[in-house]
């Protein structure tokens, strides 16, 4: 059975009265406590934005094999940029084996294009050039900064609705140095590979950030774990193409020393049988922003939530935590960089 979870308006950020944002902020925290996730509607990112930023995503990967390969990611470095072939990443490596789902030789059934902060230096993005997509560049880093700032309205909101000042956690992404936009495409598939447990299009994981946006298209794929029943996962159907899925990562799982846990998720087939044609699950495309903190910010707790409470997480930095999830998804070692 699939999960509903309540669609939270954003528009009051706008429109809306003191009461009418204090209720959205406790409806918001209560969904990520619950679930891991929380859906958003009427939030800052207009459908005509999403629309033309799948028609990117669309436009660039069906670029010939060897454009894409000119800008392809370097598993040995700490932050993702450009292109990730069918199979490049392994998300089955950050938890397969504690769950007990596929075996080592498991790879991602997608194809990925990854993009960090427009002005990164130290790990700059990659771009293909504007005669061979143009406008490519300015739509994604434009569609970067809206993310960017959508994802600081909620992390204040949520830090207020925990009780705590509301820069809490957006003075820790405030450089806005780590976050990065992913576009995600998962060729067609027979069937009978997801049937016989081969594959997975993306295999269970929890995101490395504070927050992640993600926007979908109607094809369903998208499953969350029932917090019920742990180790079982259930649809989370995408009711509306503006509508905006958060979810809580492990960054904000360790600031809040557990308090808020990170949801656990995969991508798989569609839950729905029509969606199925000719023993084929269509392609499918995502794009997610993933809220990360400043690079030499702690991803310990924070104070607050250590009163009375046994320390679940070390400090560490977050580019030296990042390094650790992103060797475990590539199955390399990482480059050390701080
Ligand atoms: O494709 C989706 O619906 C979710 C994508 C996702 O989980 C990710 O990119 O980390
Ligand atoms: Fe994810």
């Amino acid at each position: 059975m699939a999960v509903q979870l309540e669609l939270l308006d954003m528009s009051v950020f706008k429109t809306g009265s003191e009461d009418e944002r204090r209720s959205f902020g406790d409806k918001f925290l209560k969904s990520l406590k619950d679930h891991g996730f929380a859906k958003i509607v009427n939030h800052p990112i207009s459908k005509d934005k999403i629309g033309n930023i799948f028609q990117q995503a669309r436009s660039f990967f069906s670029l010939p094999l060897e454009i894409k390969g000119g800008v392809a990611d370097d598993p040995n470095t700490a932050f993702q940029r450009g292109w990730s072939h069918v199979g490049a990443e392994k998300t089955w490596g950050l938890h397969g084996e504690r769950l007990g789902f596929g075996d080592q030789n498991s790879s991602d059934s997608k194809e990925n294009f990854d993009h960090g902060a427009p002005d990164d230096t130290q790990f700059p993005n990659k771009w293909p050039s504007d005669k061979i997509l143009p406008g490519y560049r300015q739509k994604l880093e434009e569609f970067y900064n809206d993310s960017a700032l959508a994802s600081k309205t909620l992390l204040e909101v949520l830090a207020t609705a925990l009780n705590m000042p509301s820069s809490s956690f957006t003075s820790r992404v405030a450089l806005n140095q780590s976050s990065t936009m992913r576009f995600n495409h998962f060729p067609e598939v027979p069937l009978k590979h997801f049937e016989q447990g081969e594959i997975c299009r993306i295999w269970p994981h929890f995101d490395f950030g504070t927050l992640t946006l993600v926007f979908r298209e109607s094809l369903g794929g998208l499953e969350i774990e029932d917090r019920k029943n742990p180790g079982s996962f259930v649809p989370v159907p995408c009711e509306s193409s503006d509508e905006m899925l958060v979810t809580v990562g492990e960054t904000l799982e360790r600031w809040t020393n557990k308090e808020l846990p990170a949801g656990l998720h995969r991508v798989t087939k569609p839950h729905l049988d029509e969606e199925i044609v000719n023993g084929l699950v269509p392609e499918r495309y995502s794009i997610a922003f993933f809220c990360k903190a400043d690079r030499n910010v702690s991803v310990g707790p924070f104070d607050e939530f250590l009163v009375g409470r046994e320390r679940k997480f070390e400090d560490i930095t977050a580019i030296q935590y990042q390094e650790t999830r992103n060797r475990a998804t590539y199955d390399k070692v990482a480059v050390a960089t701080t």
